[in-house]
Parts: structure tokens; sequence; C-alpha cells
């Protein structure tokens, strides 16, 4: 048969079948790589409409922009494609077998993916911010779909989390037999490419406008900086390994707005290095990993020999630790035109081949019985202060009114006693002590703001 409008699935390998039709939402960085590489290098620009092979030839027939009349940076063949800026003509469209959507935001596009689901139609998305805030109900959404189109509407979000690394179905696909204990992942292109250049001294501002202008950034740059990316990505890797929909507002998140060059110098004096860290990691009760999960955001000092430390530029990696494999880890591009529209198409090609997988979180049952997101880790804080007498003693008296146990200090000799700053290392404690900790030396008089912290790896 055939694909139908509502399948381009599951073809039979002995009848001529017609092509994939995609209607694209969005054509910014990610949609203008997916056009280039469907109808250039797949065969989607090319004359005939109808192939003898068992997978149909993917076409982007419509593309749906804010502004049809703004000039793209790819070409865009109007005898195969219309531009349109009516949603309702890509989503109400029979011809239309699969919608991607890669526009952004949690509004429109949200009513554009759950109204082609409803439809009947296949969406591959990159939305992140759009699905962690959803997870449930687009679960229900597809098996409601589903069943109204006899198991025809896949759902693909390999470009969501980590661009062009295919960490989402290693997530679906490797794990079946194995427990996961612990995902910990650089999942952010931006502040990647952002803390590799303030390292070597460049400015926050300028380097983040660098970040932009390469495609890397999301359009408000807020979501990469202060960290809601991760957060968002992380609770989608927390939901593939753990099978719990962790509400992202729950998930402790701290961005780098804060990092400064000093903390470079002192994470270098010890070996270190600074990423941005996405973790979801059960805890330990009575045996390794046998307690509460924890999910959150920081940035994090990471050992020069870690295999997180090796994501340069726009890198991304993720180390998976799990009772069969051991420790696993993906790395490759997290961010930029080709490598997202990379994962795009593969899944593209999953839902025209049949191999998208039916069920978009395999996991239907939590592995955990509790969320905890007060987790636990040894903390870098470094405090400023106008040099006096007694500070590093009140510091020690503070660390102990909060159970908090001091494992080193490093302090550079004072040169301007009016803006000095010292650095204490905490033995394992709770993210709720060291906060605490933080704001009772910030009230000092000799504090000059509240003390910056940063979990650190290992956490002893
Ligand atoms: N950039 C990257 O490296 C990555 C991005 N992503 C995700 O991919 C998605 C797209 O990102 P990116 O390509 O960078 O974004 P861009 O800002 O470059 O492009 C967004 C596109 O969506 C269109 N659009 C936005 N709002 C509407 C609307 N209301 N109606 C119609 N069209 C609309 C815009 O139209 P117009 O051009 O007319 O303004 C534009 O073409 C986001 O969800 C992002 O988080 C995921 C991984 C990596
Ligand atoms: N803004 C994001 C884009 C990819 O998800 C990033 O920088 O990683």
């Amino acid at each position: 048969m055939p694909p139908t409008a509502n399948a381009g699935t599951m073809p039979s390998p002995t009848h001529l079948v017609r092509p994939l039709r995609i209607g694209m939402i969005g054509a910014g960085t990610v949609g203008g790589g997916v056009y280039e590489i469907v109808m250039n290098r797949l065969g989607g620009g090319s004359s005939s409409s109808t192939t003898t092979r068992t997978t149909p030839t993917p076409i982007i027939t419509k593309i749906c922009v804010r502004d049809a009349s703004k000039p793209r940076n790819f070409h865009v063949d109007p005898a195969r494609t219309k531009i349109v800026t009516d949603i309702s003509s890509v989503i109400n469209d029979p011809e239309i077998d699969l919608v991607v959507e890669v526009a952004g935001g949690v509004t429109f596009a949200k009513d554009a993916v759950y109204a082609s689901i409803r439809g009947g139609k296949s969406v591959v998305t990159a939305n992140k911010a759009l699905i962690a805030e959803n997870m449930d109900e687009l679960i229900a959404l597809l098996g409601e779909a589903n069943a109204n189109n006899r198991g025809g509407v896949r759902f693909g979000y390999e470009a969501s989390v980590c661009g062009g690394i295919p960490v989402i179905h290693a997530l679906q696909s490797c794990y079946a037999g194995d427990v996961i204990n612990e995902v910990m992942g650089i999942c952010n292109g931006t502040t990647n490419y952002m803390l590799g250049k303030m390292e070597t001294g460049a400015e926050y501002d300028d380097v983040l406008r660098e970040a932009q202008d390469l495609g890397f950034a999301e359009a408000d740059p807020s979501a990469d900086v202060e960290g809601y990316d991760v957060r968002a990505k992380i609770a989608i890797l927390a939901k593939l390994a753990f099978g719990v929909a962790v509400p992202v507002d729950s998930i402790p998140c701290m961005g780098i707005t804060n990092v400064s060059v000093v903390d470079f110098a002192y994470a270098k004096s010890m070996g270190c290095t600074i990423k941005l860290v996405g973790t979801a990691v059960r805890k330990s009760r009575f045996g390794e990993y046998d307690g509460a999960l924890s999910v959150y955001v920081s940035p994090k000092l990471v050992p020069d020999d870690h295999l997180l430390a090796s994501a340069t530029g726009c890198g991304n990696a993720v180390a998976i630790n799990s009772a069969n494999l051991g420790l696993a880890s993906y790395a490759g591009p997290g961010a930029g035109r080709y490598p997202t529209a990379n994962s795009i198409v593969s899944d593209v090609m999953r839902v025209a081949n049949g191999t998208c997988h039916a069920v978009p979180f395999p996991l239907s049952r939590s592995s955990v019985d509790e969320i905890d997101n007060d987790y636990d880790s040894a903390f870098y804080i470094r405090i400023s202060f106008q040099d006096g007498l007694g500070i590093v003693r009140t510091i020690g008296e503070l660390a102990e009114s909060q159970g908090v146990s001091i494992h080193s200090i490093l302090q550079q000799p004072i040169t301007d006693r009016m803006a000095a700053d010292t650095v204490v290392t905490t033995e394992s404690c709770k993210l709720s002590q060291v906060k605490a900790l933080c704001e009772l030396i910030g009230r000092e008089e000799f504090a000059l703001s509240t003390p910056v912290f940063m979990p650190m790896i290992p956490e002893y």
C-alpha cells in the first residue's frame, strides 16, 4: 500500500511508494539545514514524485514562517515548496504526512504540534522546552492519536537534546536490560563555547554575541546562560533514563552568569576547568545508587582529565553510568545548523522507514521511588571580601554552624585589601546547607557580595 496521508510509515517492500510529504514550521538556523539536506541530499528536490524504493523519499512541500518576505540564507525551490505564514495550511493539509517543528517556543509551537498529532500526523521536533514542560501530556496525546490512527503517528525528538549527538536514540534503544544510575552532561553548546573562550580571557558579552552569530544560542539567550535550556534537556534525559517526569520548575538551576575569570584561575590551580552540567543521579542510601533521584543544573568544577572536560567549542558530552554497561560517553557537536539538522533528518528517515520508536519514552514505570533535588556534593565557594581581622575564623564558624565541613582553603596573597577573595572547598554536603552558608557569609560586614558556589567533581 502507498503511505496514506496519516501514515508515511511501514511501506510495503513490493509496492510503489509515494514521497513522504513534510510541512516544516520554522526556517531559521535549524530549518535551513533540514531543508538543504532533505531537498538536496536525500532527493526531495528531484523531479520523480514516486519511488520504487522501500523507503519513501522525503519532500518538504510547505514551510511556515512568520515573515514570508524575509530573505533566507538557503535556497527554497518555489516549484516544490510553498512558503506560508498561516499555520493551518500546514496542519490541516491532508497531503502532509509529517510536521517538522523547528520554530521554537512553547505557545505557538505547542498548539501546532498538538494539532498535528491530533490530526494524525507524525511530528519531528527540536523543541526541548516544549517537550520538557509537557512530557506526560505528550505521551497521552500520542497514545490517543495512535489509537485513532492505527498506530501510524510517530514523535521524533533526537535534536532536542545535545544537537547532533544521538543520545536520545541510545537511551531509547540500548538500555532495555540495564539500570541507569546517573546521567551527567554538557548539554548546551552556547555556554560551552562561552566558558571555553572565557577561560582564555575573553569577555562575557563578546563571546555571547559570537555564539549568537554562529547560530548556537536560543532566540532569547537567557535560556542558555541562565541554565533553563539545560534544565529542559536534563528533564528529558531523566525521563528516558529513570522513567519519571521531573517538573522543570522543581529542578535547581544555576547558569553561568556568576562565573568569572577569577573562578577559572582558582579552578586551574586545582587542576580543573568549569563546565555547565546537567545531572540526574540516584543518591546512595544503604548501597550505591539505591536512593532518591536528584536532578539539577549548575556550573561544575570538572577535573581536566574527566571526560566532560574534553568537550570544547559548541561540543556537548554526556556520561551515562549504568549497572551493565558501566560508564559510557556520548560526545559531539551540541548545536548549530547542520549537526542539529542531521538529528532532525535522522528522525524523519526513521519515520519514513518505519523504525521511529512507537513509544517516545520507552520506560513506562519510574525506576526510582522518590525525587529529592536537595543534592549532595562537594562544593567550591568563592568569597569576595574587604580585608580585616578574623575573616577566615568567621567563615569557619559559619560553616560549622551549618554542618559544613571544610576540605580546603585557597587564597592568593592579598594585593587589594578593599577587594580580595578566598576560596573554600567543602566535604560532601547538601545544596541547602551550602546555600544557607553562603547567605550567612553574604550578610557579614566583610562580604562584598553573596559568595558564588558550584558543585565539584569528584564528590569525595
Ligand atoms: N540553533 C541550534 O543550534 C539548535 C536549536 N534547537 C531548537 O530548534 C528550534 C529552532 O531553533 P533555530 O533554528 O535556532 O531558531 P531560529 O530563530 O533561527 O528560527 C526560528 C524559525 O521559526 C519561525 N517562527 C518562529 N515563530 C513563528 C511563528 N509564530 N509562526 C511562524 N513561524 C515562526 C521563524 O520565522 P521567521 O524566519 O519568518 O522569523 C524562523 O524561521 C528551537 O526549538 C531551538 O531550541 C535545538 C538544537 C540546536
Ligand atoms: N541553544 C542551544 C541550542 C541547542 O540545543 C545550545 O546552545 O545548545
